[in-house]
């Protein structure tokens, strides 16, 4: 089989980052999507896609197609295109809850293939004007198949190029685990702002938050239009899930009334160790990567001789993030590689060169 064509539904964040991906890696291929006309006419222009669809029915023209709309209208695309596909033709979604699509599909007959995705990385910004080529490097997709066969694995290798790493799950686990790990916090990020934003004698105490509380609520700024279809469609599991952190909240209430510092003691000790024992050094926790940090000093030309010096070795590095940043002063980088050697020998290479570097494991 092969994927010569490409027709996305839903041409936003994860549609947009998903077809600037494609286009990098695979020039040659027919990239068409559906949107709304401003959209599809700013995609054009940029030739991330080579043609605009206005009948959705159309997507049919692709080998491939990836529906990345809001849920349910991703859902009820499937069900009108799922039925009509032909052999060889296959239909993804990206969608945030997959059991509703896995549920569609048993009930619905095809010819064709469907395979369930969802990558875990995102961002508080929709649209498409905030996709990025880069979005998915080293996230965590999950994958809900249940004929997983030789054309799941060509269709995961073909969208390798995003540079997600796939690993298969039921989708109903799927759900119960995006409601703990995405949907609540969504929603605690919410009430807090909303809590803590409030005013006595002139003084708007969300005016004095500082890292901790930015930390915390980079996703309350998220678009509500995209995450109400979200919320609806895991609603069950969501509840639950508040429901169990409720208690959480109650019981560290009366037990802080009851001046029991020992619980707390017992609650910080454990909170410590859960999230010690979250792998960070990898993004979405499934394939290690291996960090180093290293100091930079706020002088022009010290990223270029850092990341000249590890080139001239061969070392790639897969990811960096800037962890804190003083004017002036410098900031500490955290660069990853894809091996344990490649960290150890990057971490040696920077110490003989002056730089202040720290190997994480
Ligand atoms: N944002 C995230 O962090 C994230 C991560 C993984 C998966 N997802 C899932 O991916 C899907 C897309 O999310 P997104 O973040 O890209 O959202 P988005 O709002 O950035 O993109 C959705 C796109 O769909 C288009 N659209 C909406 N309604 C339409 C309609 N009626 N007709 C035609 N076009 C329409 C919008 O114009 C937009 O371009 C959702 O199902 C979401 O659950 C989101
Ligand atoms: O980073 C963010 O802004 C996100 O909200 C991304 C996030 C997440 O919870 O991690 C949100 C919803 C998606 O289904 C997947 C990823």
């Amino acid at each position: 089989m092969k994927i010569s064509s490409v027709g996305i539904a839903g041409l936003g964040l994860i549609g947009g980052s998903i077809a600037k991906s494609l286009r990098l890696e695979y020039p040659e291929l027919k990239i068409s999507a559906f949107d709304f006309p401003s959209v599809l006419e700013k995609a054009k222009k940029e030739k991330v896609i080579d043609k605009s669809v206005d009948d959705h029915l159309e997507l049919l023209d692709n080998d491939l197609i990836i529906l990345s709309l809001p849920v349910f209208k991703s859902l009820s695309l499937f069900e009108e295109l799922y039925p009509k596909l032909s052999v060889h033709q296959i239909i993804v979604d990206v969608c945030s809850v997959k059991s509703v699509f896995t549920e569609a599909s048993e009930k619905l007959k095809s010819k064709g293939k469907y395979i369930g995705l969802h990558p875990m990385a995102g961002k508080e910004k929709s649209g498409f004007e905030f996709s990025d080529s880069l979005l998915f490097e080293n996230a965590v997709c999950f994958v809900c198949d249940n004929y997983n066969n030789e054309i799941t694995d060509y269709v995961l290798n073909f969208l390798k190029c995003t540079g997600l790493r796939f690993t298969f799950i039921d989708a109903f686990l799927h759900d119960k685990i995006t409601a703990e790990v995405s949907h609540l916090p969504q929603l605690i990020s919410v009430a807090l702002v909303n809590e803590v934003a409030k005013v006595e004698n002139n003084f708007n105490f969300i005016n004095f938050a500082g890292s901790g509380f930015r930390d915390m609520t980079r996703i309350a700024s998220s678009d509500f239009r995209l995450w109400e279809e979200i919320i609806k469609a895991n609603k069950d599991n969501i509840i639950n899930s508040l429901e169990n952190i409720i208690e959480q909240i109650k019981s560290i209430s009366e037990n802080l009334s009851n001046d029991n510092f020992d619980y707390l003691k017992e609650q910080f000790e454990l909170a410590n160790k859960n999230r010690n024992e979250i792998p960070f050094n990898n993004k979405g926790f499934i394939q290690p990567l291996f960090d180093i940090t290293v100091f930079l000093e706020d002088k022009a030309g010290t990223l270029n001789r850092l990341t000249s010096l590890l080139a001239e070795n061969n070392l790639n590095i897969k990811d960096i993030e800037l962890l804190k940043i003083r004017e002036g002063s410098g900031g500490n980088f955290r660069l990853y590689f894809d091996s344990a050697s490649a960290a150890q020998k990057a971490y040696q290479l920077l110490k003989e060169n002056n730089f202040v570097t720290n190997l994480t494991n």
